[in-house]
């Protein structure tokens, strides 16, 4: 088969039966098989790997938010299938990091004409989930964990919590043990970045790349209100520098906390954790360009 589609219908609160439609219409006119697939909350991964066996599709489009694409970085990888992903989230930090910020119509003619690929690391953590883009421990994991209990959603309910979350701001203590070195560090936010930039386009550092077989943390030791409008403005002068950051670059770490702490993982939360081990796994997913 040509291609798999894979789509959340809930992500961002967006229909996306309009971009169903075209899709549809395209694929029949390019004379391309394909298969559609919903995702339903449960199990997806699992699902996807049966597809991927069945079908064995040449490429696969995943359309939804970038916790969408998280879900099935395992599968991806593991079957070497070129990946495109169409940005339909509420939040999507990739879209910006990965040069995806045209419409999901012309997005999706550009993978399915394109015949080359780019190779970009994936970040094993504690052998049990990969990451493509951001995670991060402490001041933005509790406001994305924050946001996702609260029944409203849109920006004003995320205003509501960042305000909260960033104007309590709670250090903590960690040890990070790098490939080269030992750092201890207190700070209230600490990012593991593949990529460098949040949603909102906001560079965290300057030096990542998702092709460099290396990662960065960032360690926030403190933020007040000049830093935050520093990186808001960030998004128009990349030259900006927030002294209260510190980028440590690294192939592999473990992380020690003193106390358990919530880590997100590309807008998804997944749980409390007292240590982490994060290694590279270089240029593990096929991204059509
Ligand atoms: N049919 C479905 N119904 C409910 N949840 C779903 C469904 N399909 C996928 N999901 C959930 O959607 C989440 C991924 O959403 P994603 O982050 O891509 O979108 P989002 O709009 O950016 O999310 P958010 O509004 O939380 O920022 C996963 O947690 C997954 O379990």
């Amino acid at each position: 088969m040509d291609i798999l589609i894979i789509i959340n219908p809930v992500s961002g609160d967006k229909n996306k039966v309009e971009f169903v439609d075209f899709a549809k219409h395209f694929l029949e006119k390019s004379k391309l098989s394909y298969h559609f697939y919903k995702t339903t909350g449960k199990n997806d991964s699992d699902k996807i790997e049966q597809l991927l066996i069945e079908y064995s599709p040449q490429k696969v489009i995943v359309v939804g938010g970038d916790g969408t694409l998280n879900m099935f970085l395992k599968p991806l990888m593991d079957f070497d299938i070129q990946v495109g992903f169409i940005p339909m989230g509420s939040a999507n930090g990739m879209a910006v990091e990965l040069n995806l910020t045209d419409s999901p119509q012309i997005l999706f003619k550009r993978f399915l004409k394109s015949k080359e690929s780019k190779k970009l690391d994936l970040l094993s953590i504690n052998d049990s989930h990969l990451l493509l883009h951001l995670g991060d421990i402490g001041a933005n994991a509790n406001l994305v964990a924050n946001y996702d209990k609260d029944e409203s959603r849109g920006m004003f309910t995320y205003a509501k919590h960042f305000w909260s979350e960033f104007q309590n701001l709670k250090g903590f203590e960690f040890e990070i043990k790098t490939d080269q070195m030992d750092y201890e560090r207190k700070g209230v936010m600490l990012a593991i970045c593949n990529g460098r930039k949040f949603g909102t386009g906001i560079p965290l550092n300057t030096i990542g790349r998702m092709d460099d077989s290396f990662f960065e943390f960032v360690v926030v030791k403190a933020m007040d209100f000049s830093d935050l409008l520093k990186a808001a403005l960030s998004k128009f002068d990349e030259d900006y520098k927030i002294e209260s950051l510190e980028t440590i670059q690294a192939k592999s770490a473990t992380v020690k906390l003193k106390e358990p702490r919530l880590l997100q993982i590309d807008g998804e939360v997944i749980e409390e954790f007292t240590e982490l081990k994060i290694e590279v796994l270089p240029k593990a997913l096929k991204f059509i360009q």
